[in-house]
């Protein structure tokens, strides 16, 4: 009873969000499931001072945001489940901007469960969805959409470059350009409003028009620019598509071996062994590559192979970075000869190719011209790998780019819609020109913010909210 009563004192202080809806207090695993040192257990809502007095039997909550070693029992039997730390987070200065808990236990699945079941016999409070923290901290303003995004990527990132674009959204970079726009407009919008209003009063001068022009026109030109970065965020994000291309016997699958030091592919002296598109996920100095290994290209007679050579180049077309590998012995160094036996692979035209001469061993001292982007490799001896990821590494920065230098990244496709929407607006904003239609004119910009707000999470974003939230993991 005491407790129901003061979740409900607690609740009364701070208005309820709409948002959030229920106000009720929801907890979860936030360490990743399974046996390991220290497992941490969260908590948010109103109800989250009255569960650590229930569970630490204390008549108050610690400190906030400081640590305290406690007992925490089992509240209907009094039975202690472990000895840990709790943390007191008093709204809004927390994650989700609501009351928060902590608890640091001992990370044995029996004391998780045993402290889990314990919270969710405690009235009002029920375990969370995936991603709902970080929902509830959308709810009260503490991030925007991009930045949840950016949270969400942090937690899957896998390499050096992937963590540092990740956090640099997280951190606001992102939103806070979009949000730079959005101001722009909505300034532009207001002059144009009050020409519209009062330009027969004489009030407003003539230029304010001009001036609108002139911004709308440096905005259009900056979004452009943004969209036209060659996907390198969103590339970054997914990971680079690299595919091994070549004729049968050339060595790709031992490329392939030999880059992810495991005998992923099945090599063997008979050519045409690879019939299956296999892939295994790479990391080449902090960039992620999705790296394929595909069957010979050549005319098949057996049906499986024919398959197989299907599957190659339709993996082919979708490549963001193609390997092409040849036998070093059978094709003539010449610049002309290596663009002949290149061209025959009909690589995706305007992707970038690196082209690997195999079996650099059977050379025999006789070294073809070479530089980049071919280069000089032997799968059996290891010889010219060095210089193959380099080689690598550099079209991969290129792809991605610097994700801490210049302009922040496009990460989603999310937002190159809502953007390509935006800029379609502020085109057709400089088409109507001269037509004098005014009022036409403002609503092109009101059409062009509304697409920026959407991406912020600013304005009506409703229907994209359980899909960006989806993907979070529970207790997060
Ligand atoms: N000497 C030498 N032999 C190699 C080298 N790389 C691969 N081989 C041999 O070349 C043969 C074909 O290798 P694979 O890796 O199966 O070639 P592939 O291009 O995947 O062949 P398919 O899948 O049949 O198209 C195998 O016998 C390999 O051991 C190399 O650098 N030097
Ligand atoms: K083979
Ligand atoms: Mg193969």
């Amino acid at each position: 009873v005491r407790r129901g009563g003061t979740a409900l004192r607690t609740a009364s202080r701070r208005p309820r969000l709409s948002l959030c809806g229920t106000g009720d207090t929801i907890f979860a695993l936030s360490s990743a499931p399974g046996r390991c040192g220290v497992a941490v257990i969260r908590a948010s809502g109103p109800g989250s001072a009255g569960l650590l007095r229930s569970l630490t039997g204390t008549p108050g909550p610690p400190p906030p945001r400081v640590l305290a070693l406690r007992r925490i029992r089992d509240p209907r039997s009094a039975e202690t489940l472990d000895r840990g730390l709790v943390v007191w987070f008093p709204g809004p200065n927390s994650f989700t901007g609501e009351d928060c808990a902590e608890l640091h236990v001992h990370g044995g699945p029996a004391v998780v469960s045993g402290v889990l079941q314990a919270l969710g016999r405690l009235p009002g409070l029920r375990p969370a969805e995936p991603g709902e923290f970080t929902r509830r901290a959308f709810a009260h303003g503490k991030l925007d959409l991009t930045a949840a995004e950016g949270l969400r990527d942090l937690i899957a990132a896998e390499t050096e470059a992937q963590r540092r674009q990740a956090l640099r959204q997280m951190e606001g970079d992102l939103g806070r350009l979009y949000q730079r726009w959005s101001h722009a407009l909505t300034q532009a919008l207001a002059h144009l409003e009050a020409y519209i209003d009062f330009s027969e009063d004489d009030n407003v001068e003539e230029e304010v028009l001009a001036r609108v022009a002139v911004t709308v026109r440096a905005l259009l030109q900056e979004i452009r620019g943004h969209l036209r970065d060659g996907r390198r965020g969103e590339l970054l994000r997914g990971g680079v598509r690299a595919v091994i291309a070549g004729p049968p016997n050339v060595g790709k699958s031992s490329l392939l071996n030999l880059l992810c030091r495991r005998p992923a592919a099945i090599v063997s002296p008979s050519a045409g062994t690879t019939r299956d598109v296999l892939e295994v996920a790479l990391d080449i100095g902090g960039y992620p590559l999705l790296l394929s290994d595909t069957a010979g290209l050549r005319r098949a007679a057996d049906p499986v192979e024919r398959e197989g050579v299907r599957r190659a180049r339709e993996r082919l077309c979708q490549a963001d970075l193609v390997l092409a590998v040849l036998d070093a012995t059978s094709v003539s160094p010449t610049p002309a000869a290596l663009g002949a036996a290149l061209a025959a692979l009909e690589p995706p035209p305007g992707t970038p190719c690196v082209l690997v001469l195999n079996k650099a061993d059977l050379l025999g001292g006789a070294t073809p011209a070479q530089g980049p982007p071919a280069t000089l490799l032997s799968c059996k001896t290891g010889e010219g790998l060095e210089a193959l990821l380099e080689l690598l590494a550099q079209q991969l920065a290129q792809l991605c780019g610097d994700p801490l230098s210049g302009w922040p990244s496009l990460t989603q496709s999310r937002h190159s819609r809502h953007l390509g929407a935006c800029a379609a607006a502020l085109g057709r904003f400089g088409d109507l020109g001269d037509s004098g239609d005014l009022a036409l004119a403002a609503e092109q910009l009101r059409l062009a913010r509304r697409e920026l707000g959407r991406i912020t999470g600013h304005v009506g974003a409703e229907d994209v909210l359980d899909i960006i939230f989806r993907d979070f993991c529970v207790g997060k």
